[in-house]
């Protein structure tokens, strides 16, 4: 049996390379998912590696991407409790946050300035429904809800600094995201995991009912419905099974048949917080959450894969062998405001990482090169009034033009 470019894959072990479920894999024939389940727990993950970097390479063409960001950190209350969250505060929390829309705004000047073109909106999920505070926060800024300040405030971002909104404001109806249609070039709304078990009593979403699988899952439904591009990803190591990431990978990947605007999966892995019910569990393993990156790449093979570097200090540039091809979003001025104690590494050390693994390192925008180069993907991903934006960002594949990243202006 002989698959074009294979050939050079011969350090695959001998009854990994003899499974036929690997060519069908690579044929992106249909496989039995039971077969798949069975592949990705029970071969050696030097082999997974080989595969997944395959993958990657055959569609990539050895480029990295990532974005350069600001993070605007919106309002940090929350209705849910997840025990793992740290970035939820109360309201009588010294560091809880409610921003104006010009302190917002300022922040993604300064994002301009240093030549970022993503304005990451991130907020917890409906605190106006458990808090009054942000009920007469938003009153006072003339909003009914949380979702009509995101739609004032995205547009006024992008109309006065031309940076491109992409908000994660955890799961959002269907109406609630045709009103950011218009001003973001993409969404962002971890999965975390389909798993139901992980609502159960002392687990780590039972606190959390915007995390149970089926609200998230009408959300992605209701992206793809708008054919708004978006962002989605997996927890790694919040008491879930290897099985439950497979399934949840399997799942991301039927939506994404269905309506082809899921452009990103991120496999973040959980970093234990003080004060958290979740305090003294363990981030996931070294193998395995490699072996969580590299089955993500083989099933989602359409889709970009991000491992966030700042979550992993030492080892982030190995990811690159278990088959990733982005970075996320790298702020060079503001902080991660989830993970505060994971600063960022400088772009240019994750470009030299990047380089010695034999990759170039490019920036993006958050909406995918593949939504902006494809006139018919383009036509029904990106939105009509933001392609004015998004034209002078790029070159001809759609990544963020070289001379604007090396040019003040
Ligand atoms: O591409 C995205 N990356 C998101 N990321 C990943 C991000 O780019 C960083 O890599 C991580 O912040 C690393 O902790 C988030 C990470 C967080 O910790 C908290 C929020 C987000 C939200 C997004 C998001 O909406 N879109
Ligand atoms: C915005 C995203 O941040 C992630 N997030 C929340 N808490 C943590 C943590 N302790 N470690 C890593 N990621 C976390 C969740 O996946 C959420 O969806
Ligand atoms: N609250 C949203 C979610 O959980 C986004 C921020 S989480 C720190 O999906
Ligand atoms: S992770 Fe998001 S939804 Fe969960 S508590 Fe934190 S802010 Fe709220």
């Amino acid at each position: 049996m002989t698959v074009n470019g294979i050939q050079n894959y011969q350090h695959f072990s001998r009854n990994f390379y003899s499974n036929e479920i690997i060519y069908k894999i690579i044929e992106k024939r249909v496989v039995d998912s039971h077969e798949l389940k069975d592949l990705l727990i029970n071969a050696e993950i030097k082999d997974l590696n080989l595969l997944a970097a395959f993958l990657r390479n055959r569609q990539e063409n050895k480029v990295v991407t990532y974005s350069r960001k600001v993070f605007i950190n919106l309002i940090n209350l929350c209705k849910d409790s997840c025990s793992y969250c740290t970035y939820k505060k109360e309201p009588t929390n010294h560091e809880a946050v409610m921003l104006n829309p010009s302190q917002a705004i300022a922040i993604a000047k300064l994002g301009r300035k240093a030549r970022c073109t993503e304005a990451l909106i991130v907020t917890g999920e409906r605190p106006e429904t458990r808090y009054s505070e942000a009920k007469r926060w938003l009153t006072l800024l003339g909003h009914r809800n949380l979702s009509e300040l995101l739609a004032d405030l995205s547009e006024k971002i992008v109309s006065q600094t031309g940076m491109l909104p992409h908000t994660n404001a955890g799961s959002l109806t269907k109406k609630e995201m045709s009103m950011l249609r218009s001003t973001n070039a993409s969404l962002g709304m971890m999965l975390e995991n389909s798993s139901y078990r992980l609502t159960e009593k002392g687990q780590a979403h039972e606190k959390a009912p915007s995390k149970n699988p089926k609200v998230r899952l009408r959300s992605l439904i209701s992206a793809g419905e708008l054919n708004f591009p978006i962002t989605t990803g997996l927890l790694v190591g919040i008491d879930e099974s290897f099985s439950e990431i497979i399934e949840s990978l399997l799942l991301i990947n039927d939506v994404n048949k269905k309506y082809g605007h899921i452009q990103e999966v991120i496999m973040q892995n959980f970093i234990p917080k003080k004060g958290t019910m979740m305090e003294y569990a363990k981030s996931p393993s070294y193998p395995y959450f490699l072996r969580c990156i590299a089955a993500a790449r083989i099933i989602l093979q359409d889709i970009s894969l991000q491992v966030p570097p700042n979550l992993s200090p030492n080892v982030y540039s190995n990811y690159l062998d278990a088959g990733i091809n982005d970075w996320g979003g790298i702020s060079p001025i503001t902080p991660d405001h989830v993970n505060p104690e994971s600063p960022w590494p400088t772009i240019e050390n994750v470009g030299v990482v990047t380089r010695e693994k034999g990759f170039v390192l490019r920036a993006r925008l958050p909406v995918y090169p593949k939504y902006i180069i494809n006139s018919e993907l383009s036509g029904k991903f990106v939105h009509k009034d933001l392609k004015d934006y998004i034209e002078p960002l790029i070159d001809k594949y759609g990544l963020v033009k070289e001379e604007f990243i090396n040019n003040e202006y």
